[in-house]
């Protein structure tokens, strides 16, 4: 199962990472941040969708992408653009990220940033603090119960907001259950790598009001965005068109294309 390698790979780099940089150095770094922002203030429901950007250089189902060379520039041009959130992919394996581009973006945007990752333990976690992560990703289908519920609570006890990432109803209702207020469904199967971009307006009727609903992949031009809204999505997360074409221009008819009222 490839959602398993992954964060397999994840888990991997990270108890690497803890040889030269214990946890406890690691927790010490996360508590001495500023505070992390109110991601969720950020992307409450508004007129307009809302765009989570992301920085993405490769992924295992897409290959390269683009190689971003400065990627604190890339998420300035996203700033630019009208995104409301910032991600950044820090796997290394398949994704060509880092835990540099993760701490390089959050010095340089002022917008809330989400670490986009195979995170697993609560080291990985307090990482993307200690980088000034103000969100940190936890996909459901790679987490026993028990882990996604631990991790959930340690995000929100540094002050951060967990994204909780579904791709079927039984994940949906598991994020629900934990109390999660930032829900994404993924259109992408993470072990097939298939993608089903109706899947959010199939779900969405589940995620309790008050959540903020967050439609996540396959969007490659401004009909994409106008589906998710129409659907009823909140935000929007989109990697790879920002990072293949002009991120201000492209954000901006995406933007547009999000406020165009559905005939159907
Ligand atoms: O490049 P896209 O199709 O616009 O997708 C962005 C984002 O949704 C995707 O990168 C993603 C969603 N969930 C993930 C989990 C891990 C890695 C990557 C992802």
């Amino acid at each position: 199962m490839v959602l398993a390698d992954l964060t397999a790979g994840a888990v991997d780099d990270a108890e690497r990472r803890a040889v030269l940089r214990p946890l406890a150095e690691v927790e010490k770094a996360a508590l001495a941040r500023p505070a992390a922002q109110d991601a969720l203030a950020a992307l409450a429901p508004a007129s307009r969708v809302k765009i989570i950007a992301e920085v993405k250089r490769a992924s295992p189902s897409r290959g390269a992408l683009a190689e971003i060379p400065d990627p604190a520039h890339q998420a300035s041009l996203y700033e630019t653009g009208g995104a409301s959130a910032i991600s950044v992919l820090t796997e290394e394996r398949r994704f060509g990220g880092s835990l540099a581009d993760l701490e390089a973006v959050t010095e340089r945007v002022s917008l809330p940033v989400l670490r986009k990752d195979f995170i697993a333990t609560p080291y990985q976690v307090l990482e993307a603090r200690a980088a000034g992560a103000d969100l940190a990703l936890l996909i459901v289908a790679g987490l026993e119960r028990r882990t996604l519920e631990e991790l959930h609570a340690l995000v929100l006890e540094l002050g951060m907001t967990p994204l909780v990432e579904t791709h079927t109803a039984d994940e949906l209702e598991t994020a629900i259950d934990l109390g999660a207020s930032l829900i994404g469904v993924n259109a992408r199967n993470l072990s097939t790598f298939e993608l089903d971009r109706d899947l959010f307006g199939r779900l969405v009727d589940r995620i309790p009001a008050g959540t903020v609903k967050v439609a996540e992949s396959a969007v490659l031009a401004p009909a994409d965005v106008a589906h998710y809204r129409a659907a009823g999505a909140d935000v929007v997360l989109i990697g790879e068109a920002l990072v293949t074409g002009d991120p201000v221009a492209t954000l901006q008819s995406f933007l547009a294309a999000g406020d165009e009222r559905s005939t159907s």
